[in-house]
């Protein structure tokens, strides 16, 4: 049995937590840069949390420039084992409405200028991302929310957009019908590979701001009204949170679905073709396998 520790990664309009003892921002260093920001520590319920606002306080960093194998380096520094992800998003499907979260359970990453793996030449891994969540991290999201009064679908597809720009009428369309998308953002890629990588459950709790530009109904996407959206449920996504510990619980099971050993057999070069300097900078996020 290990020690649970549970990490938040809050998104746009999220910028802390409340309700922490013994709270306290910290700054972590690591060998692929600054985080996005401290990350706030303390404990719940007697379970370990860590708070990382994804954007950096004040909202610094877009979507792009997320240092995003920093933040998942220094939350597995820090000795967090269950990663939740709580991101706005828009909505394809009419049931999905502003103000409902969806349980994410798959991606389509279709971003392209960011870095996507701690692995790379003289030390090559290749990891699953075929059910990139933890279907246990994401049971307890779906109940914490429930039990929080919030309307929670579980599963759905997000589509991870490059951005900053929100999509066009032909793209919202094509991810809609042809690709059978659910919802869209701009952050949870490469942010769900790297924590598999990292051999971190991960879940996502995307809550919806806007039907993006494919509704007839609605007008264009524009990020005012979003944080409105947003700011009017920030008490559910903290409601959500405050649920979490006593689902999870201060000891830790080995995860059923693998998520902690995910890089048991993902390491393809060989001992005495490693780089000694990319061994050194997986330090912590594959210490035990190295
Ligand atoms: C504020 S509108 C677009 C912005 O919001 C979402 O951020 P996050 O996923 O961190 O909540 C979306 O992905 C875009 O980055
Ligand atoms: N429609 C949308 N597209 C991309 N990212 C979003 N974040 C919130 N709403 C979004």
């Amino acid at each position: 049995m290990t020690q649970t520790k549970i990490a938040v990664i809050g998104g746009s309009g999220i910028y802390d937590i409340d309700g922490l003892e013994s709270a306290e921002w910290v700054t972590v260093e690591t060998p692929w840069g600054a985080p996005s920001d401290q990350i706030l520590t303390g404990s719940l319920d007697g379970v370990g949390m860590a708070f990382l606002p994804r954007h950096g306080r004040g909202h610094v960093h877009s979507p792009t420039e997320v240092p995003y194998r920093a933040n998942i380096d220094a939350l597995k520094r820090l000795g967090v084992t269950d990663v939740i992800s709580v991101s706005a998003c828009g909505s394809f499907r009419e049931n999905m409405a502003p103000g409902d979260f969806v349980i994410v359970d798959q991606f389509i990453d279709r971003t392209f200028a960011r870095e996507k793996s701690f692995f790379g030449t003289g030390c090559v891994a290749h990891v699953s991302v075929a059910h990139p969540t933890c279907p246990r991290l994401s049971d307890a999201c779906e109940t914490a929310g429930k039990a929080a009064g919030i309307t929670v679908h579980r599963g759905g597809t997000y589509l991870a957009m490059e951005g900053p720009q929100f999509s066009s009428l032909a793209e919202s369309k094509m991810y809609r019908e042809h690709w059978g998308c659910d919802v869209i953002g701009m952050t949870n890629m490469p942010e769900a590979k790297l924590a598999r990588e990292a051999e971190l459950c991960y879940a996502s709790v995307a809550m919806v701001t806007d039907y993006d530009s494919w509704h007839p109904d609605h007008g264009e996407v524009d990020v005012t009204s979003i944080i409105a959206t947003l700011t009017g449920n920030a008490e559910k996504g903290r409601s959500l949170v405050k649920g979490l510990p006593a689902l999870l619980g201060a000891e830790r099971a080995p995860c059923p679905h693998g998520c902690d050993r995910a890089l048991e057999f993902a390491i393809l070069t060989a001992p005495d073709k490693r780089d000694p300097a990319l061994l050194a900078k997986l330090d912590a996020v594959a210490a035990r396998v190295l």
